[in-house]
Order: structure tokens, then C-alpha cells, then sequence
């Protein structure tokens, strides 16, 4: 934050991101202007430039020309430079503003304008009493081609980024190095520059620019991260403070970097500063993280792509969903209830699961022709409670009854399922990827007719509740790489499977499925420049070696308690950030998103930036702060097809990162930084499910047919009271 320069009265207004002049205080600074002389005037206009610039300690070129760097030109940039994917200062974080920004006029979001580029999230010179928000827009092709910026000066530019941002000291060395060519080149403002420069606080990290870079670390002054819940929180802080951030116990805190809870709150995403915060979960994933929404999902987009495959277009081969999910019923819908009743046979295992819970919380198994009927009378009567009618919304049969795998593949004789996990680390494009996780077995030996659950559930939290536990813990978790060699060692040659089944075959279908769950919600996600999400995927083979998708989990377990936990989750997590980082930051940016320099160990299985046609507008709900939506796109590869013809993920990862063409002049470079709402397109009533924002009853229906995100009061107590057992 900085003084402002005409009224020393008023300071924390102008930041490198956040822009926001009351009116009073334009007027002040229209008076102070008038008092100054000419030469006080330059200075000062100079001094406004440097605070709005910190970091490049210059004057960016489109400020004295008018006009400024597009995503074309980052693009050329890189192109020059032989490491594309660096960021730094000289990206300038704030375009089209410098101490004219001041005299602009209040200019209404949704308006378009040519020469002016505001950040994501920056707040609009306010004359009105509420916040505005308005989003990163770039500026029309005719300025991207622009010939008049030196050359020079863009190459130089690009000097001033750090290899390896991920770095602080790096970064740091860097910057300052980048700095001196740019300093020489303000001849006759020379001192003036030096004092700027030696006011200026130590550049101690990248992560001073991100986001907001205008804030260097100081104890008691942030930036702040704030963790909600125990989950992984060791891991996470640890992380944050290493970067320098501090850690808040505020909730309420709104001047954080990054925020992880483990319950999500309307409050977080209604106060989220997009583009300049880091918020974990994103606001609807439940669309994937219930048993209910996944199920729908998929259901929804298997419609779509038979619809799809009618076409003669395409003819790739996709996903079935039977081919990888258990058949499965919604208790909570009479007519599907129905016809679970009706098929069920007593020579099969149905498994009973509640839609939100984890943890195997209220799941039970049904084998008996009397299990199903007391099932039966037990929905109907709830159904017919004058009390549940009440309360339509909080329905408590919302369960689904599942095909259980009575084959499973057993290790040493023990049940087993996989965790990996489903990064979405960016929706502004989206960058999502995959990533291996862990093996974990019951502590019993498998029996399909025993009636202990111990046996059944594999998950950790009912290995728990097992007296040997504690003895045995170490065996109940296995890494990839010893489930990898035990299926080499014991099945390799009996079932005729591919070196490596573990690292090859299986992953690759693990990350087919991702992919598809992906796409089957991808238009109905929220998204927004900063929401990220880390999402645990369990997957049972069976000893046919055919791979189920059992469920998905917002909130993973991040615990440590066993030694191969204490290998792979640190990583997980570690890694999560840094991607999530990366990706907005050159989201943020308008960077080329390949490569990434903090891809370690997961995988990219689907890059938004070359796979999506942005800028997009929020679906048919209008958005009320936008400008028009730009003229139709001309018809590209559907996500279904994409889905079919989904590369191997090394594969998509290894294509170049070249941004789209940009449609229309309506919709420039940046433009994708806007909000995006969830798309109706999909026909299943996304449109219904009320933004989280929007004020609307907490226990109005969505999509899925579920109570909505935000629980009640009582419901976040429990959940606060329960928090340190989350995580599944
Ligand atoms: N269809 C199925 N066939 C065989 N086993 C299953 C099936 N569904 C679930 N299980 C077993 O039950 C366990 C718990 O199921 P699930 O993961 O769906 O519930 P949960 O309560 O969400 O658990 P968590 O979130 O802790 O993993 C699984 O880990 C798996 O071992
Ligand atoms: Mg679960
Ligand atoms: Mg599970």
C-alpha cells in the first residue's frame, strides 16, 4: 500500500492491485493538483508511477505511450526468452494505471474499453457505497500488434523475470538485476528513482508480487493465510510460512493470501478477492464430492455423450459409466427406490451409503431379502413423516444403494482401495491434474459373508476402530510403488499383466475417469481466478483387474500417522500449493501456463488454456456486471468429444501451451479472468442451483437434488465440533 500522492492525509488507497479512490478523495486530489508547481507535479506524477510499479522501478511504456503489453506481446516475450513460464515484476501487475488513473472517470463495469486494462478483482473508483468489482480485460487486437513499443523495452522487460519464481532467492537476485537496465534508462529522473528505490522494501520473495505485490512480509502485517480445521494444517503452515506469510486465527480475516478450510462457508466466497486470493475448495464441487452429485453427473453426462455418439462426427471411443461405476440408486427419488426393490436379489451385496458423509459414517451393507424390506419400510416412513414433509430440503434418506464389488483384488488376503487425487489448481483457465496417492487395506482378511464392516470398509477412519490399530497401522497403508511391485511379484505372470500394471495401465485408467468426472462438471463448477481444490479419489480393482471409481472426497485426509502418509502427503499437499500458485499467477498474468516450474509429481490432465474457447460468459444467467457476450464462437470439439479423445496425460501436458486465438475484439486477451458462472448448458438445471452469493435460501435444492452448499448454523457447529475427524 502507498501514500497517495497529492493527499498526504490519505494513505492504503493506490496499491499495485487494488485501485480504489472514493470520490472525496478525487476531489482532494483535483484541489491538491491545482496547488502544485509544474516541477512538484512531475515529481510526484513520477513518484505515483514508481508506487503503482514498485517492483520495476519504471515507468511502464504504455504509460508514457499509451499504449500497453497484451498476452500477444507476453507471448512474443517468451517466445524470445528461452525460459517461457517465467513471471516477474515486469509483467506489469497493473496495467493502464498510473497516476491519470486517479483523474479516469468512474467508468461502469461492464463497459469495454480499449485502452484501459484493469486487474481481476480491482476495485473500481467508487462512487457508489458498495465494492465493485471489475476484471481483467485486454486490450483490442489493434494494440497487440502495435509496432510503436520499442522493442527494446519489451525484451527488457522480460530480464526483469525470475527464472524459477517459486524461489525467493532467486527471485529476489533477479528482480534486482533486472532492475538496473531499467533504472538507466530514467535519465533526468534519475535521483528520483534512487530515493524511490531505497524506500522501497526489500523484494523478499515472489510471492510479494503475487496476488497483490505490494506488501512485503512484516510481523503483524502479513500477508496472512488462515487454515480452518486441523486437516493437514501443519503442512499447509508450514508451507505459508516459508513464503513468509503469516498465519491468521482471524475467520473472518478478508486480507489474506490463502485460505484452506475445511468447511466451506458462504462468507469465504462471498468476500473472496478474485485474482488476488487463493481460496481452498471450490464453492459447488459437491457436484463431484457427494455420492448423490457424482452420480447425477455422470448420469447427465452419459446422456449427453449418446447423444453425442448418434453423431457421426464422433466416433472415438468414450467412457461408459457402467464400465467403471458400480450400478447405483438414489433412495431419495420413489421411482429409482423402486426399482432398486425390485431387482434386488438375495445372491448379491448392495452397499448403502449416505450422500455427504466420509469416513464410512452410516454406511451398511444389505445381503438379505429382509435387510432390503426394512430398508423399504424405513425410507417409506421417513417419507411419510408429517416432519420430514416439513423439511423437504434436509431429505435424511439422501443415500444411494451401490453394487457391491464382492470380487475385490486382495493383497496378503485383504480388501483394499486406492486414493489419488484430482487437482483442479486453476478454473481461470482450468488446470487440472492427477495425482497418486496411497494403497489402503483393512487390517482383517477379507470375507465376503462376514458381518464386521472392519472387513468391508477400507478406509482408515474404520480401520481405527480397531484395537490392533495401533500396532498394525503400518501395514494398513501401502505406497504405490509397494503396490506396484507386490501385483509385479504376485499376478505379473499368472494374470499376463504389463510390467508396471500399477504405474501403467492403472493409472492410466485412473486418470481417464478423472478426466471424464471432470468433464461431466466442468461447465457447472464455479470458477473463478483463485478458487483451487484438491479432491481424493477412491478406486477399488477388482480381481479381474477392472478398476471401479468408488467415490470422490472434497476435504482429503491429510493426516500423517503412518509412515508412507508421511512420504506422500506432504508432497501432495506441498505440490498443490505451488501449482495453484503458478497457475494464477500466470492466469493473473496472461502468461503461457507450459511449462509449469512447480509440476513435480502430478500429472496435467486437462489445460483449460488450450482445450477451452475463453473468454466465457457465465452460462444464460446474466452476469450483471459484464459487458455483452462477444459474437458466437465458431463450433469446436465438445468437452465430450474431448473426453473421448482425452490424450494420454503426459501427452496433453507436453502440448505447447499457445493460448487460443482471441474470438472477437468484444472479447480480448484477458477477458477470461471474469467470474465464471456455471454454465446451463447442460440442460440439467445448473442454472437453478443459486450462486453462493446471491443471497438465496440456504436450503433451496441444486442440481443434484441435495440441500445446498451452505449448511445451517447448527450444522456448521457440528461440523466445527467434528472438523479434527474430516478428511476421509
Ligand atoms: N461398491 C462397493 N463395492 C465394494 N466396496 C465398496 C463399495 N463402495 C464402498 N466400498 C468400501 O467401503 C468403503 C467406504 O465407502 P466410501 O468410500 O464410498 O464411503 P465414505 O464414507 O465416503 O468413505 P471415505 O470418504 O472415508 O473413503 C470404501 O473404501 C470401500 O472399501
Ligand atoms: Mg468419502
Ligand atoms: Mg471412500
Amino acid at each position: 500500500m502507498f501514500k497517495c500522492i497529492s493527499c498526504p492525509l490519505y494513505r492504503g488507497v493506490i496499491s499495485c492491485r487494488s485501485f480504489y479512490l472514493t470520490s472525496r478523495h478525487r476531489g482532494h486530489t483535483r484541489r491538491g493538483r491545482g496547488r502544485l508547481s509544474r516541477r512538484r507535479l512531475t515529481r510526484r506524477r513520477l513518484t505515483a508511477k514508481m508506487a503503482l510499479h514498485p517492483r520495476t522501478g519504471r515507468p511502464h511504456g504504455h504509460h508514457r505511450g499509451g499504449s500497453e503489453p497484451q498476452a500477444e506481446g507476453t507471448a512474443q516475450d517468451m517466445k524470445s526468452q528461452p525460459s517461457p513460464g517465467r513471471v516477474g515484476p515486469a509483467v506489469c501487475p497493473i496495467r493502464g494505471l498510473g497516476s491519470q488513473a486517479s483523474r479516469r472517470p468512474r467508468r461502469g463495469v461492464g463497459t469495454t474499453s480499449s485502452s484501459k486494462v484493469h486487474r481481476p478483482g480491482a476495485l473500481m473508483p467508487a462512487t457508489r457505497s458498495c465494492t465493485r468489482f471489475i476484471h481483467c480485460r485486454g486490450k483490442p487486437p489493434r494494440t497487440h500488434v502495435s509496432s510503436k513499443r520499442p522493442k527494446r523495452s519489451r525484451i527488457r522487460r522480460c530480464h526483469t523475470r525470475a527464472p524459477g519464481w517459486t524461489h525467493e532467492k532467486r527471485m529476489a537476485s533477479s528482480v534486482e538485476e533486472g532492475l538496473r537496465p531499467e533504472l538507466s534508462q530514467l535519465d533526468q529522473d534519475a535521483d528520483l528513482l534512487e530515493e524511490e528505490e531505497t524506500a522501497r522494501p526489500p523484494l523478499t520473495s515472489l510471492e510479494g508480487l503475487f496476488l497483490e505485490g505490494d506488501k512485503q512480509p512484516s510481523p503483524g502485517q502479513g500477508p496472512f493465510f488462515y487454515i480452518g480445521g486441523t486437516n493437514g494444517a501443519s503442512i499447509i503452515s508450514n508451507y505459508c510460512e516459508s513464503k513468509g506469510w503469516q498465519r491468521t486465527q482471524d475467520s473472518r480475516c478478508e486480507d489474506y493470501k490463502l485460505k484452506w478450510c475445511e468447511i466451506k462457508s458462504r462468507n469465504n466466497y462471498c468476500s473472496f478477492r478474485e485474482g488476488q486470493q487463493l481460496l481452498f475448495q471450490l464453492p459447488n464441487n459437491k457436484l463431484l464430492t457427494t455420492k448423490i452429485g457424482l452420480l447425477s453427473a455422470l448420469r447427465e453426462h452419459g446422456r449427453t455423450l449418446s447423444k453425442a455418439r448418434l453423431l457421426p462426427s464422433a466416433q472415438s471411443k468414450v467412457l461408459k459409466m457402467d464400465e467403471f461405476f458400480p450400478e447405483t440408486y438414489r433412495l431419495d427419488i420413489r421411482d429409482e427406490r423402486q426399482t432398486f426393490f425390485t431387482l434386488f436379489d438375495e445372491t448379491e451385496i448392495w452397499i448403502c451409503k449416505p450422500t455427504a458423509s466420509n469416513q464410512g459414517k452410516g454406511i451398511f451393507l444389505i445381503r438379505s431379502q429382509e435387510e432390503a424390506a426394512a430398508l423399504q419400510a424405513k425410507t417409506q416412513s421417513i417419507e411419510d413423516d408429517p416432519i420430514y414433509r416439513k423439511m423437504p430440503f434436509r431429505a435424511p434418506q439422501a443415500r444411494v444403494v451401490q453394487r457391491y464389488i464382492q470380487n475385490p483384488l486382495l493383497l496378503d488376503g485383504k480388501k483394499f482401495d486406492v486414493r489419488s487425487y484430482l487437482l483442479i489448481a486453476c478454473t481461470m483457465p482450468y488446470m487440472v491434474f492427477f495425482g497418486h496417492g496411497y494403497a489402503r487395506l483393512t487390517l482383517s482378511l477379507y470375507d465376503p459373508h462376514s458381518s464386521d464392516l472392519g472387513g468391508h470398509l477400507t478406509n482408515q477412519f474404520m480401520q481405527k476402530k480397531s484395537p490392533l490399530y495401533m500396532l498394525l497401522k503400518e501395514g494398513t497403508v501401502w505406497s504405490m510403488e509397494h503396490l506396484n511391485r507386490y501385483i509385479n511379484d504376485k499376478f505379473r505372470k499368472t494374470k499376463g499383466l504389463p510390467r508396471d500394471w500399477v504405474f501403467t495401465t492403472f493409472t492410466k485408467r485412473m486418470q481417464q475417469i478423472m478426466a471424464h468426472c471432470f468433464l461431466a462438471v466442468k461447465s457447472k463448477l464455479e470458477c473463478k481466478l483463485g478458487y483451487f481444490d484438491l479432491i481424493g479419489c477412491d478406486f477399488l480393482i477388482d480381481e479381474n483387474f477392472k478398476v471401479w471409481l468408488l467415490e470422490m472426497n472434497s476435504n482429503p485426509a491429510l493426516h500423517t500417522n503412518c509412515e508412507v502418509l508421511k512420504e506422500v502427503i506432504p508432497g501432495v499437499v506441498m505440490e498443490t500449493l505451488d501449482l495453484a500458485l503458478e497457475t494464477c499467477q500466470k492466469s493473473l498474468h496472461c502468461q503461457k501456463m507450459l511449462p509449469l516450474l512447480s509440476q513435480r509429481r502430478f500429472v496435467l490432465l486437462y489445460n483449460g488454456e488450450t482445450m477451452d474457447v475463453w473468454p466465457r460468459l457465465g452460462g444464460s444467467r446474466p452476469l450483471a456486471r459484464l459487458p455483452p457476450p462477444p459474437p458466437p464462437l465458431p463450433p469446436r470439439p465438445s468437452s465430450e468429444a474431448a473426453s473421448s479423445t482425452l490424450p494420454s496425460a503426459r501427452a496433453t501436458a507436453d502440448r505447447p501451451g499457445a493460448r487460443k486465438p482471441v474470438p472477437s475484439r468484444a472479447a480480448p486477451i484477458c477477458a477470461f479472468h471474469k467470474s465464471r458462472l456455471p454454465d446451463s448448458s447442460g440442460g440439467s438445471g445448473a442454472e437453478s442451483e443459486p450462486s453462493l452469493c446471491s443471497g438465496s435460501p440456504e436450503n433451496s435444492r441444486d442440481v443434484t437434488g441435495e440441500p445446498s452448499l451452505g449448511p445451517s448454523e447448527e450444522e456448521r457447529e457440528e461440523e466445527q465440533r467434528n472438523a479434527s475427524h474430516r478428511g476421509s
